[in-house]
């Protein structure tokens, strides 16, 4: 392997400059991904007469676009796939309710679709506030989504005494968490980490200039190509920084252990292939979605990965536990829970040849797996759920010199 890739752009920056484009009423975003997530956020934020919302399979338009409705007064019905009406969305909405959304559940309760009413009364209520500039004050937990906290955050500065969020149990995805404050911060939001608190106080965002960054976990699949490429390959990843808000910029150190060597560039990295230092154990509790990638890699290796923290992955687009577990068998290679919360990867016999790929209407299993075709033909079902993410990605591996047909 040789060569240079394009990624799509980051997805999660993209979800949260448009809604902060839209709160503050303008600034100019340079390289938008083309993901069907970011398209779709883009369509719905500029039709506001809209009375009925589809985020289809799209985790943060669901989440992101349920505050932001309902803080800029929405009457609308906000829904999506059948997989979308089964990923939770009551924490958020208990904590827009505590604030004075009136939010309803059309189906069962505490899942989309939602019927947004509006704020009961005409300005965002302040009853856990004891003055009327204080933040109003919630306890949310933070570990089923943190997609929940990101819009919480984004729409605290519309509220009159902004927001505190106590946060409560394991809190998973925090880099999200700490990159949707950082955007916030550029779009001339006041907010701050106070270690046991996140604060985003009252005021204006402010119309800002932007260019989104490439895609970690896009480019997690690059990784994953070149620890698996014969021997002496390299590739070109443009548009990742060194100083990155993307959490999935972990896979540099977590790839260091599986064979590649990452090289910072002016504008981008050169990745090369080295060798696997041998078993480790990772947490995925900050990057879970690149806990397919990294479970394929280390089955084809036969590195005896033990992966933890990832409990959020039941609750994607798939049950990813599931299908990772259920594809990776048809490889000779097992994810095995061998103690509460402890996933451990292994390897019989592996062996790729011709095996067909379920993908569970999820992307990252599409691209988790498709590096495989590097050792044998696969087939990948249902090949364009990448576009949720990343839809140039068959186009870009055929041009990379694979044989998609
Ligand atoms: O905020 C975001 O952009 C995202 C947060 C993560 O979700 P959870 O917070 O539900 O883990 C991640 O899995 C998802 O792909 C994107
Ligand atoms: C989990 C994901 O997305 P979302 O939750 O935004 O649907 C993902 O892209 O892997």
């Amino acid at each position: 392997m040789r060569g240079t890739a394009q990624l799509p752009a980051s997805k999660s920056e993209s979800n949260r400059a448009l809604i902060l484009q839209a709160l503050a009423g303008g600034g100019q975003l340079d390289n938008l991904s083309d993901a069907n997530d970011t398209q779709l956020m883009q369509r719905l934020l500029a039709d506001p007469a809209a009375t009925e919302v589809d985020a289809e399979d799209a985790g943060t338009v669901m989440r992101f676009l349920t505050a932001y409705l309902a803080v800029t007064n929405r009457n609308a019905l906000l829904t999506g796939t059948a997989r979308a009406q089964e990923r939770p969305i009551g924490i958020l909405v208990d904590a827009l309710r505590e604030l004075g959304a009136d939010i309803g559940y059309e189906k069962e309760e505490g899942y989309p679709p939602l019927r947004l009413r509006g704020w009961q009364a005409a300005e965002p209520q302040n009853e856990n506030a004891t003055q009327e500039d204080e933040p109003i004050e919630l306890k949310v937990r933070g570990d089923i989504s943190s997609q929940y906290i990101s819009a919480l955050l984004m729409i605290g500065p519309m509220l009159p005494g902004g927001l505190r969020l106590w946060l409560t149990g394991k809190v998973g995805s925090r880099p999200y968490i700490r990159m949707t404050m950082a955007l916030m911060q550029h779009f001339g939001g006041n907010c701050r980490d106070l270690g046991t608190a996140l604060e985003a106080r009252p005021g204006h965002y402010q119309p800002a200039d932007y260019t989104i960054e490439s895609d970690w976990s896009a480019a997690s699949y690059w990784y994953a190509m070149v620890a698996l490429a014969p021997a002496g390959s390299h590739l070109t990843l443009p548009g990742l920084r060194r100083y990155s808000w993307q959490g999935d910029q972990a896979i540099v150190d977590i790839m260091a252990k599986l064979g590649v060597d990452t090289e910072f560039l002016a504008d981008g990295v050169r990745l090369t292939q080295t060798a696997p230092t041998g078993g480790f154990t990772q947490d995925f509790t900050d990057c879970p979605d690149l806990a397919q990638t990294v479970a394929v890699v280390a089955a084809a290796l036969n590195v005896p990965v033990v992966m933890t923290g990832l409990e959020s992955l039941r609750i994607k687009e798939t049950d990813r536990i599931f299908a990772l577990q259920t594809e990776l068998a048809n490889f000779g290679a097992f994810l095995t829970e061998e103690a509460e919360g402890h996933f451990r990867v292994s390897t019989e016999e592996f062996h790729v040849g011709g095996q067909t790929v379920a993908t569970y209407h999820d992307h990252r299993m599409a691209m988790a797996f498709a590096p495989l075709a590097l050792r044998g033909p696969i087939t990948v079902d249902s090949p364009q759920v990448v576009r949720k993410s990343y839809p140039q990605f068959w186009l870009e591996l055929e041009k990379a010199g694979f044989s998609v047909v």
